[in-house]
């Protein structure tokens, strides 16, 4: 295990590490920042799991061979039009942490897929600090990206839609409510977007909102929490934050550049879930390779270096943050459906089931009832054709566990402890409908597990 390396990250397996250890500036969590070297070409930065799996965020540069026959779209089906990528933009924002390079130099853009173009330094003079000047850690201080940067006094150089959001009034918290770490923790807020298309680009979120449908809401979880899902509702969420929160901004910008409307492609999309350990990496490796498909991943390689800033925040700021990777994510599938079958490991169920678990407490009898509206799927979310939950048994999990080696997360401990929580997200789980998750016992072998999961997607993927 490096030191100041996330617990849940390995050792590079050769070759100089890419990254260099911060030391820490607050919390109990090590970051890592990432120390410039392209990402484009896709090695991801700051993964939880990138070590162990180094190539498998690339996204096809060429359509990969052809999958079993069982798989392939009917002769005369017809393929929808592919989605034009979306385009990873040049990080506004350098890494917390990081060092600046030198004005006019590239930065890396923060997606491993595309060759981005990179976004220039704004020229000297402007507002960013010196070169080699180091960043805080995002939350170290007051209410701003602005607020964060050593030396600045006023904002950093953004574009012209965060200026515009930067123009408006800071909103008024709502009643018996505080500013500060909590303060974006409310329903509805004011939101100026402008510059992009359709809803994305609506000059007028709030309004639009405020017309949106509130789920009937059941009296244990806080209204907030589970309020209808839709893309809105967590880029208000986002936005909320996007003060304090400079990655918040810069997921809000990726969010913007997904086309509007994604539509799968003709190859199947095979969504992985399960508690942590329960082997969704290993099968997900697995029948990526046997059916020649691509493998993606939740929160996806372009946002996931940003998961330990958002993991130590509230549930409402850590879901939206998750859920808008699942927004993100559906504009990936969208294209690799075009060109082959997607195995995708978690997707929004995951996003859902850890979030009721969070937000609620006690037995599973305690958990929303089955047919509540919190386990459907969003309306406006790219659906997957088969969603496989990998279950094991206790014992067997927990020695998976050890057996992995890795130092365990915040969570992962939780998970381990609190065995009513384990419980809580596995029938949360359960519960999930429009697309509701096919359950597999994969206690067995390895090769039993991918024999079972084969045999259940060539029975609901046939076609
Ligand atoms: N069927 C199996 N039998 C025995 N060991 C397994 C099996 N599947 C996976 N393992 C082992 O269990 C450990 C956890 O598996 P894996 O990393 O695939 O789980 P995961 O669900 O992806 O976990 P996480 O969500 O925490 O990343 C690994 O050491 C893996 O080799
Ligand atoms: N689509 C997703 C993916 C992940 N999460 C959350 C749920 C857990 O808090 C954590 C598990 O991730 P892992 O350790 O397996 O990489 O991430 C989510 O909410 N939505």
């Amino acid at each position: 295990m490096i030191a100041g390396a996330h617990p849940r990250t390995e050792p590079f397996p050769a070759g100089p590490s890419p990254f260099i250890p911060v030391p820490l500036t607050q919390g109990g969590e090590g970051r890592r920042a990432f120390r410039g070297a392209a990402p484009c070409s896709g090695l991801v930065p700051e993964d939880r799991r990138f070590p162990r799996r180094p190539g498998e965020f690339r996204f096809p540069l060429a359509p990969p061979p052809p999958p079993p026959a069982f798989l392939r779209p009917a002769p005369g089906s017809r393929l929808p039009v592919p989605c034009p990528l979306p385009r990873a933009p040049g990080s506004r924002f350098p890494a917390p942490g990081s060092r600046l390079p030198a004005p006019g130099s590239l930065l890396p853009a923060p997606c491993s897929r595309l060759p981005a173009p990179c976004s220039r330094l704004p020229a000297p003079g402007s507002l960013l600090p010196a070169p080699g000047s180091l960043l805080p850690a995002p939350g170290s201080g007051p209410g701003d990206a602005a607020a964060l940067l050593p030396g600045v006094t006023g904002p950093p150089a953004r574009g012209p839609r965060s200026a515009a959001l930067r123009q408006r009034p800071p909103p008024a918290p709502a009643p018996g409510q505080h500013r500060g770490r909590g303060a974006d923790v409310r329903l509805f807020s004011a939101v100026r977007r402008a510059g992009a298309k359709g809803t994305r680009g609506n000059p007028d979120v709030r309004k639009k909102f405020l017309t949106v449908r509130v789920a009937k809401h059941w009296r244990r979880l806080p209204r907030e929490v589970m309020d209808v899902p839709s893309l809105e509702t967590f880029q208000v969420r986002l936005d909320r934050c996007a003060g304090r929160i400079p990655e918040a901004e810069a997921v809000l910008d990726l969010l913007e550049k997904c086309p509007e409307h994604q539509k799968k492609g003709g190859f199947p999309v095979i969504v992985f879930e399960g508690l942590d350990a329960t082997g969704k990496t290993t099968v997900t490796q697995a029948v990526k390779d046997t059916l020649n498909g691509v493998l993606l991943r939740s929160p996806p390689a372009c946002i996931s270096q940003w998961r330990t800033v958002f993991d130590d925040e509230p549930t409402l700021v850590k879901r939206a943050f998750y859920a808008a990777g699942n927004y993100i994510l559906a504009s990936e599938i969208a294209k690799a459906s075009t060109q082959a079958p997607v195995i995708v490991d978690r997707y929004w169920h995951s996003t859902a089931a850890y979030t009721i678990a969070t937000e609620t407490s006690g037995e599973v009898q305690d958990l929303p009832p089955v047919q509540d509206e919190v386990y459907q799927w969003p309306e406006d979310l790219l659906k997957p054709d088969l969603v496989l939950l990998l279950t094991v048994d206790p014992d067997e999990r927990v020695r998976r566990l050890q057996h992995r080696g890795l130092q365990k997360t915040k969570e992962e401990a939780e998970l381990e402890a609190n065995n009513l929580f384990r419980q809580r997200v596995e029938e949360s789980y359960r519960r999930m409908v429009n697309p509701a998750c096919q359950e597999v016992d994969a206690s067995p072998s390895k090769e039993e597990v991918l024999k079972t999961v084969l045999q259940l997607i060539k029975k609901h993927c046939a076609f």
